[in-house]
């Protein structure tokens, strides 16, 4: 019989990124904000939710509250989780979890580095803009949601 490994070998766990799927309005949802990305030069120009990576030691909404306001410069409020407890795979190596938000403050979204375009997409835009395959099953729920 083989020993089982000892558990210090075992493979690491999936890292996370978390994203928001930011609506007009937390009530009455009738658009998305889409953003397309800049880099790396392979993603460029395909389209995701807002997010990132979450740090070591961070628990996924601060980082997701973090890297709103480091790339679009808005504070938001979560409402619901729309991975709900099954993260989608991006990677063996990376999970994805989504939370629609609204924005907290009277900001209008604005892009800074990691895109280089937004756009408010209604529920009938959805598939026009070319998303990361990750975000799919995603757009999917939205366009229920979405009046
Ligand atoms: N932010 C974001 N990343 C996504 C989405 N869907 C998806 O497959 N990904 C992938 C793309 C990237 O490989 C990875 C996230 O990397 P990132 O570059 O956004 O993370 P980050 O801002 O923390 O940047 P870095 O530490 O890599 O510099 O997850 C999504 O909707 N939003």
């Amino acid at each position: 019989m083989t020993p089982a490994a000892p558990e210090t070998t075992g493979p690491e766990p999936p890292g996370l990124v978390v994203a928001a799927a930011i609506l007009d309005d937390p009530v009455r949802p009738r658009r998305l904000l889409a953003a397309r990305r800049s880099r790396p030069a392979e993603l460029a120009g395909r389209w995701e939710f807002p997010g990132g990576k979450v740090e070591p030691g961070e628990a996924p909404i601060d980082a997701l509250v973090r890297e709103i306001v480091e790339e679009l410069g808005v504070m938001i409020e979560l409402g619901t989780e729309l991975s709900d407890g099954t993260p989608w795979m991006i990677t063996p190596a990376w999970r994805l979890r989504v939370w629609t938000a609204t924005r907290a403050d009277g900001r209008e979204p604005a892009p800074a580095d990691s895109h280089d375009q937004l756009r408010w997409l209604g529920r009938a835009e959805l598939a026009t803009v070319d998303w990361l395959p990750p975000d799919r099953p995603a757009v999917r729920l939205l366009g229920a949601l979405l009046r």
